[in-house]
């Protein structure tokens, strides 16, 4: 699914109207048709609803919902808020239709705002949608601040009003919603980590806009949906050996952080890899042996941290770098020798990325088409501090240019960028993979892929998917609060069968 602009989405509801072609109030009483649909799809019994509505189409939407409710015999009450303007035609048209049919109209237009919300109420955010053009503040502030308060079910309309679409809102009036029913697509600000308070349970709702458009028009942001990754994945010819999967080595582990090398081993191992190397200090040597019995094991000549070379690199189809090696002086050395040297895309993270960040002049040399795995305390060390999330997709969409890398911002919807600008938003996943030892997962799934064969820019989209669909695959098993990311693994094989 693409995820559009603010323009984008106004132009495409301009070309909806234009090529379907629709009257623009037709469009709006789509819309709301499709929320009264969820909304009396609910079954929420014994409830009323409040609707406040602003002056611009999100508030038309709003109207529009109120009639369809008072209609189906739901007691509704209509707020509108004042701001001395007329509202837009098909907001004004909307507002005739409603007095039809109530009198229950008001006008918020003061600051002392007395409207009483019980918990049996049911609050319709249609205040601002898309045309949000600063931030909130006055009545609006106030009301939005009144709605929060208050301990109702809230369902915004298109997005939690006072959130903008492309840009942070760190700090505003913001509605907090349960619930979001958003028209055709994602829109960005639905995706970013800060704005999770906010949004509550996203629902999209197809309002079907003109499918012309997406094809008359490039994009650049992307959910990675589940016919993408069939798109990208290759099913294992019947006829291959383990030749044909490719030599797997992942640079691993310190003194007390073997554990990382175990779970990046194991992982890399159940993603597919034809042959899986790990190299460890010493001391990582009998636990390797004993728990991943698959994999090989070579050793550093130092016992606690890597300090060496394990031998020839060009043999190896693929290289995983990070998962616990620390940043012991020699490691440094290590890594940035490789960095220098090696000229094969490298899977680079944890701790290599840290290194990198001790010496940004690595950075330019870095293997093209590498990737990089860093959460968002790595990306800032590795390329600055950020204050909002909109920044910091920024900085990745250009830094993977830039350096010619696959950025993978991992996050509640992980985000991949690509050295030619696209942005890829994942959709598996959950809260209980934030923990110690899912990030060494990963490292584990994507050399594997890539050891198989795939580009970096398509091991990334897939080994992301993979890792949260097993993830999700684990919670629904043990639920998030207790799922290891030992459990992360295990579920990869019933990962990869949905994918098929
Ligand atoms: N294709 C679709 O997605 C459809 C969307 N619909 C709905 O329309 C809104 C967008 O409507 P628009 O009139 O462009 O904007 P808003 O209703 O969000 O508000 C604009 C209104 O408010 C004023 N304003 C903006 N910011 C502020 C502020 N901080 N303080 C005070 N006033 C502000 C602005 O000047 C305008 O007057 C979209 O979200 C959907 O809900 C269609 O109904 C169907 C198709
Ligand atoms: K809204």
């Amino acid at each position: 699914m693409q995820i559009l602009s603010r323009e984008q989405i106004q132009a495409w509801d301009q070309y909806t109207i234009y090529n379907e072609p629709i009257r623009s109030v037709d469009l709006m009483e789509r819309a709301a048709t499709c929320c009264f649909d969820w909304i009396r799809a609910q079954h929420w019994r014994g409830h009323s609803f409040k609707i406040f509505c602003g002056k611009g189409n999100n508030g038309g939407d709003g109207l529009a919902i109120a009639r369809m409710l008072l209609q189906a015999g739901f007691s509704t009450i209509i707020y509108i808020l004042e701001n001395g303007r007329p509202g837009s035609p098909d907001f004004q048209e909307n507002l005739q239709r409603l007095h039809e049919i109530t009198t229950d109209i008001h006008f918020i237009q003061s600051e002392n705002i007395v409207i009483s919300i019980t918990e049996t109420d049911i609050i319709i955010d249609a205040l601002f949608g898309s045309g949000l053009n600063k931030p909130l503040s006055g009545i609006a502030a106030l009301l939005v601040e009144h709605i929060n308060s208050a301990h109702a079910i809230v369902v915004s309309i298109d997005v939690p009003s006072g959130l903008f679409l492309d840009k942070s809102s760190k700090g505003h009036p913001i509605i907090v919603a349960d619930h979001t029913l958003t028209f055709q697509v994602y829109k960005l600000c639905l995706l970013v980590q800060e704005n999770a308070p906010y949004i509550g349970r996203i629902h999209i709702l197809d309002i079907q806009l003109h499918p012309g458009f997406l094809k008359d028009n490039i994009f650049h942001k992307e959910l990675t949906e589940p016919a993408l990754i069939r798109s990208i994945f290759k099913p294992r010819n019947e006829f291959s050996h383990k030749g044909n999967f490719g030599h797997a080595l992942l640079i691993t582990g310190s003194y007390g952080k073997i554990g990382a090398a175990v779970l990046a081993t194991r992982a890399c191992m159940r993603s597919g890899a034809g042959l899986t190397t790990v190299f460890v200090p010493r001391c990582g040597y009998s636990i390797l042996q004993s728990v991943a019995p698959e994999a090989m094991v070579m050793t550093d000549e130092n016992d606690e941290h890597l300090s060496s070379l394990p031998g020839d690199l060009d043999k190896y189809a693929a290289i995983g770098i990070g998962p616990g090696i620390g940043t012991e002086e020699a490691t440094q050395k290590m890594v940035s020798f490789i960095a220098r040297r090696y000229t094969m895309p490298l899977v680079i993270d944890a701790d290599a990325l840290n290194i990198l960040s001790l010496h940004k002049e690595l950075l330019t040399h870095i293997p093209a088409d590498s990737i990089l795995t860093p959460h968002p305390k790595e990306f800032d060390r590795l390329f600055g501090d950020h204050t909002n999330d909109f920044d910091r997709l920024s900085t990745a969409t250009a830094k993977a240019a830039e350096l010619k890398c696959i950025i993978v911002l991992k996050g509640h919807h992980t985000i991949i960028a690509t050295p030619g600008r696209q942005i890829f938003f994942n959709n598996t996943g959950n809260a209980g993979m934030a923990k110690g030892g899912s990030g060494d997962v990963l490292t584990g799934i994507l050399t594997a892929l890539r050891a198989q064969g795939y580009e970096s820019e398509k091991a990334a989209i897939l080994g992301v998917y993979i890792h949260g669909l097993a993830g999700d695959l684990a919670a629904s098993k043990l639920s998030m609060e207790s799922m290891l990311a030992s459990d992360i693994i295990e579920a990869i094989s019933l990962a990869f069968p949905q994918i098929y």
